[in-house]
């Protein structure tokens, strides 16, 4: 007798991968302005001349990154393909939880030969890193191109944005050249930095538009024919997982998650095709995926904030004020390692912002004319569990 996997085969997926987060697109449709305005942004880099820093902004999903890392390939093969072209050398960064301090020290350890020493977690300045970065590019030469994926959740990126970009003007380099693409989901962002560093990052500006239920359509008929065995997934399948992301986030990632969770359900069901049905029971489970991902979104002090309230939640003490949410912030904070914000008015400003996702409900109070009013917060239609999984996720990835 065999034993209790020996019966199961993969019955309809052919290269499952294609559906999954990690797969780079070798092909991007149905975005053609956003390709044409990076080859426009980026062509510089060919002819020995510093490349365009670039701004690209969109809602979550739309193909920031995807597009981006293409381009950006496709732009380091060409140069090589032209032996008279500076080389180009493509360092791509994640943001998220990161400080500039760890940012800086992550792209100089991408640098460090084989063999050598880590740059040290602590006890040096963001000075100290930017030197020892500048070092390190002009040891190499050619052109660096330095991708900062949500760029939004570093709270001070001056260094990075503004003292970067102008490295070689200032003459810290001297034989390597350094453009800066920052991507971020976040709108707000923008408005949130000094002008100086606006007009210096925003040199050039892309922005994504949600995709609508034909481009969908495209992108997941592409992917389902090569991720499916023939015939397994049903057109209707298709045009149910597009509408429906087009209808909520005009996003490919969660069209993609509601195709590959439809053919996970109608493998578990043993049914021979995937249909608009299991994507229908689909949307419940990704759902429950998109908010670990929405918290991952938020900014460190926005995820302890939300932490916070879940610990107090936890402990049947909510709704409670931003005072007591306060304390439990830095305790949290402190428990992570964290340095705390120290002002009550910017955990309040978290609080609005996590109010406004739909992380937390809001009450207003009245403790009549004495007290005033005030609110009072509590998690909104969304499970502790969920929340508190994410965090520690986020916390074992940062300690690694
Ligand atoms: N035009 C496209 N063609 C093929 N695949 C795409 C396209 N746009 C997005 N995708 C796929 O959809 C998923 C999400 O795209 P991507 O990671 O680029 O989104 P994003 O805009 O960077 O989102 P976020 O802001 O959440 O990081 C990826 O798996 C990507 O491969």
């Amino acid at each position: 007798m065999g034993g209790p996997f020996s019966e199961i085969n993969d019955t309809l997926f052919a290269d499952k991968r294609m559906l999954e987060e990690e797969y780079q697109p070798e092909t991007i449709l149905e975005r053609d302005a956003e390709v044409e305005a990076y080859q426009h942004a980026l062509k510089d880099v060919l002819f020995g001349r510093n490349p365009a820093n670039i701004f690209a902004y969109g809602k979550t999903g739309v193909g920031k990154t995807a597009v981006t890392k293409y381009m950006l390939a496709e732009l380091a093969t060409e140069a090589r393909r032209r032996e008279a072209a500076d080389d180009v050398h493509l360092l791509i960064h994640n943001c998220n939880g990161a400080s500039v301090y760890g940012t800086l020290r992550s792209l100089i350890n991408d640098l460090r030969p084989a063999g050598e020493d880590p740059f040290p977690k602590k006890g040096l300045s963001v000075g100290d890193a930017l030197e020892e970065f500048y070092a390190r590019m002009d040891e190499r030469g050619g052109t660096f191109l330095l991708v900062l994926d949500e760029i939004d959740h570093i709270d001070d990126p001056d260094p990075l944005l503004y003292d970067l970009p102008r490295a070689r003007a200032n003459g810290h380099l001297e034989t390597a050249r350094v453009g800066v693409i920052g991507i971020s989901n976040n709108y707000r962002f923008r408005e949130s930095l000094s002008p100086k560093v606006r007009d210096t990052l925003m040199e050039k500006e892309i922005s994504f538009s949600p995709y609508d239920a034909g481009e969908l359509v495209t992108i997941l008929e592409h992917r389902a024919e090569r991720a499916y065995v023939e015939s397994a997934c049903d057109g209707s399948a298709i045009r149910k997982a597009a509408a429906l992301a087009a209808r909520d986030t005009g996003g490919a990632r969660q069209a993609l998650d509601l195709l590959r969770t439809a053919g996970d359900l109608a493998e578990q069901r043993g049914d021979a095709t995937v249909t608009d049905d299991h994507v229908g029971d689909a949307q419940e489970v990704v759902r429950r995926g998109r908010i670990t991902n929405k918290i991952r979104d938020q900014t460190i002090h926005g995820q302890l904030v939300l932490e916070a309230v879940t610990h107090l939640n936890e402990h049947g003490r909510t709704p409670a004020r931003s005072k007591e949410i306060q304390r439990a912030y830095e305790r949290t904070a402190r428990n992570w390692d964290r340095p705390p914000l120290t002002t009550l008015r910017s955990v309040q400003s978290h609080l609005g912002d996590l109010h406004m996702l739909g992380f937390l409900a809001r009450y207003e109070r009245n403790d009549g004319r004495d007290g005033g009013a005030y609110f009072e917060y509590d998690l909104n239609d969304i499970h502790p569990d969920a929340v508190v999984e994410t965090r520690e996720a986020i916390e074992a990835e940062y300690a690694e």
